[in-house]
């Protein structure tokens, strides 16, 4: 039947085949979660069964101050330079967070303080007030830290995550972006252990299905002991660096208002990177949608 016959009336003499109201319709193609996001899914329900609670993470632009200087990360580290690090023009600055913390902060750099000696370099204003956008997701655990150590009623322990989008002025090759999520487990508690940073990161990864993991010591400005994570990929029959950690440092959880016996504990590692291994992609740029000329 067509609208030729219909309009023409010659539909009235043609002959037509029964109607077969049992023939299935054209197969639909279902929608489906992009790889990315559901492999974050996956890991929410870790952090979720392990009883922790999501950070708010949707500020993607953050001061310098929180996400260096609070934690103790040198106003000359590399890390902040523009080749590491996207800095905005306008607005090129944010307010300052409350005197007493800022001083607090600026003091514990320039001359130490809790055992420290500090980084004995003269502390500028303007390089705190830089706004970038956020290098690594500790800049929220920085926020979020600082909320329990003040918080009316007194510090409580806390277990927090957080999976979103950090930003790195990098070169991008088939394994990096200037952007990747960074997946990150927090812990605050009274006279927590390097052995409890260990059992908390073999309960994470051993959920993610990484069960032999090694430790190798590493350095991190913001913890102190640091430790790089290697597992074995049983299904590449290699040594993988699965991620980084350690004990965040009392130069920074001190001017922040904890007491000397709470010590909090960090892990991080990215979403891309399992992801790809998960999905066999070869090039990030294909995972992520980037024209990839291959
Ligand atoms: C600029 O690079 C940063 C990123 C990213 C990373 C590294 C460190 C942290 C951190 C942290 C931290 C430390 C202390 C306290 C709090 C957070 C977060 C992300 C991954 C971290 N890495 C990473 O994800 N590797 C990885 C993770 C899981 C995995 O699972 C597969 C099924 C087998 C495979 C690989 C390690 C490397 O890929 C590394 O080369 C790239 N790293």
């Amino acid at each position: 039947l067509t609208a030729e016959m219909l309009a023409s009336g010659s539909w009235k003499t043609a002959s037509f085949k029964k109607y077969n109201f049992d023939a299935l319709g054209a197969p639909t193609m279902g929608g489906a979660l992009h790889p990315l996001l559901n492999f974050r899914e996956e890991v929410r329900n870790i952090f979720l069964e392990m009883g922790f609670a999501e950070m708010p993470t949707a500020s993607f632009v953050e001061s310098s101050f929180w996400c260096f200087d609070a934690l103790f990360v040198p106003q000359q580290h590399p890390a902040r330079d523009l080749q590491d690090t996207f800095y905005l023009s306008d607005p090129s600055t944010s307010l300052p967070p409350p005197k007493s913390y800022y001083d607090a902060v600026a003091k514990v750099h320039e001359h130490g303080g809790y055992g420290s000696i500090g980084y004995r370099a003269p502390w500028s204003d303007e390089d705190a007030s830089k706004l970038i956008l956020r290098t690594h997701t500790t800049a929220t655990s920085s926020h979020l830290l600082r909320e329990i150590a003040t918080q009316k009623g007194g510090f409580k322990p806390a277990k927090l995550f957080s999976i979103d989008r950090v930003f790195r002025n990098e070169s991008t090759d088939a394994t990096h972006l200037a952007e990747f999520h960074q997946v990150e487990g927090v812990v605050a508690d009274k006279n927590l252990t390097l052995g409890d940073l260990i059992g908390f990161m073999k309960t994470f990864f051993a959920k993610m299905g990484l069960d032999n993991l090694r430790f190798k010591p590493a350095y991190n400005p913001y913890t102190e002991p640091s430790m790089e994570i290697f597992a074995y990929h049983s299904a590449s029959g290699k040594w993988l660096e699965i991620g980084n950690s350690g004990m965040f440092r009392p130069e920074m959880l001190e001017p922040m208002g904890f007491p000397k016996d709470i010590h909090v504990l960090g892990w991080g590692l990215s979403l891309e990177r399992p992801t790809m291994i998960k999905y066999k992609y070869k090039d990030i740029r294909t995972l992520v949608g980037h024209r990839v000329n291959i």
